[in-house]
């Protein structure tokens, strides 16, 4: 009998959904180098060992636009099998932060509402976005 292959590993990601007072969230472009570079994205990135969803957010927020988020909501949890990944992805709302936003990465940002004017968005980021819109009673389309 054939051993059954390992299940693949999967990379844990923190997404940030940053939800300013209005209701509109926050996407930014994926900077050059990056897999999918120019997509846009929620903003976030991988949980590194020892850290917490919350902890890796704080950090990649710090890292990638400067703020200090505060008030951090666990809110869902997806998966979606890239070719360069398998990755499961933390979405959390995002209701408080200090500072002011810097773009440190050289990345564009957008604050969207729906329908969205940017495009295109990750793949694995739909599903959320779908989310977003039925519990605000719309729809768009995602081209
Ligand atoms: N940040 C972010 N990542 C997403 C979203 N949707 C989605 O599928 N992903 C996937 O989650 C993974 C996040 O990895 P990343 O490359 O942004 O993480 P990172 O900043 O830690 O990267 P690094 O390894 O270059 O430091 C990528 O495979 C990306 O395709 C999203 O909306 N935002």
């Amino acid at each position: 009998m054939k051993a059954e292959a390992p299940a693949p590993a999967r990379v844990e990601v923190a997404v940030g959904i940053l939800l300013r007072s209005d209701g509109a969230f926050l996407l930014g472009s994926r900077p050059a180098g990056k897999p999918y570079a120019g997509y846009w994205e929620f903003p976030g990135g991988k949980v590194e060992p020892g850290e917490t969803v919350e902890q890796a957010l704080r950090r990649e927020l710090l890292e990638e636009l400067g703020v200090d988020a505060r008030q951090i909501e666990l809110w869902r949890v997806s998966e979606h099998d890239y070719p360069h990944a398998l990755v499961r992805l933390h979405w959390c709302k995002v209701h408080s932060w200090q500072g002011e936003f810097e773009m440190r990465e050289g990345q564009a940002v957008s604050w969207q509402i729906f329908p969205l004017t940017v495009a295109p968005v990750l793949p694995g980021a739909y599903p959320v976005l779908d989310l977003l819109a039925h519990e605000r009673g719309t729809s768009y389309s995602r081209d």
